[in-house]
């Protein structure tokens, strides 16, 4: 069964733009379990431009599915935060300070060192690891040698190459799949899937764990409805 974290980082953004707490996090994390959702993932930035640290802990106390922090684990206070929060799962991210979002797995034969001694240290706590990598057979087995749990598949250039030609869009990430499920690596996936892709890609890769979603999600909400929304992307991955 693959199941759907919804990534909340938007509310915190829609929160954030009247210095107030309308939308509240907590309560909107609360209903979308409560609709359906099997995970609530956040990535909080080092400029806090939507989720803020101080929400790491509030939505600690409340995420009754799988809580999944996303971040760079050298910058800012991600360290900080997730070993205080021990989430169910941490999800290793390269962002580069003052990048827009999420654009590039992990090199994870540069960065295996690296890679190998924070994944010992969130292992020790009994934390989960996902790291982020993209769909490369070499990064795959890079990310295997790290003793990481899972790899999260970064899935831009599959929605971004979707609409013109699937068969090729999907091409090398049944590929990577293929190979994490031979190394015996779980496997995530996210980054801009949304309805019109993510039936596709859930019937092509074997061994799909997770999907976490967020940016396409609370926009199709903001016509359809949270509650329908959440519902409408659970059948999509029956
Ligand atoms: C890792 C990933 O692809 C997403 O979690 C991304 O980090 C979303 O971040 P923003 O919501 O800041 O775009
Ligand atoms: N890991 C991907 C994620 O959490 C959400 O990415 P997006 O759906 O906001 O692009």
């Amino acid at each position: 069964m693959t199941k759907l974290s919804v990534n909340i980082n938007k509310i915190a953004t829609l929160r954030n733009s009247r210095g107030g707490d309308v939308p509240n996090l907590v309560k909107v994390a609360k209903d979308c379990e409560r609709f359906g959702s099997q995970g609530i993932t956040i990535h909080p930035r080092p400029d806090e431009r939507h989720i803020r640290y101080d929400d790491v802990y509030d939505l600690k106390k409340i995420v009754t599915t799988e809580y999944n922090i996303e971040g760079n684990p050298t910058e800012g206070r991600f360290m900080e935060v997730v070993l205080d929060t021990n989430p169910t799962q941490v999800t290793l991210v390269p962002d580069k300070l003052g990048a827009i979002t999420s654009n590039a797995g992990w090199d994870t034969i540069k960065n295996k060192d690296l890679l190998k001694e924070l994944i010992s240290t969130f292992k020790q706590e009994g934390i989960r690891v996902s790291i982020f990598v993209d769909p490369d057979v070499k990064m795959v087995e890079g990310a295997a040698e790290t003793g990481t749990d899972r790899i999260e598949l970064y899935t831009e250039a599959y929605a971004t190459n979707y609409s013109q030609n699937k068969e090729m869009a999907i091409a090398p990430f049944v590929k990577a799949a293929e190979k994490a499920n031979e190394l015996g690596l779980g496997l995530n996936a996210g980054h801009d899937l949304s309805l019109d892709n993510l039936a596709y890609f859930h019937q092509n890769i074997p061994g799909l764990l997770e999907v976490s979603i967020g940016h396409a999600l609370i926009s199709d909400a903001l016509y359809l409805g949270l509650e329908n929304t959440i519902q409408m992307y659970l059948r999509q991955l029956q």
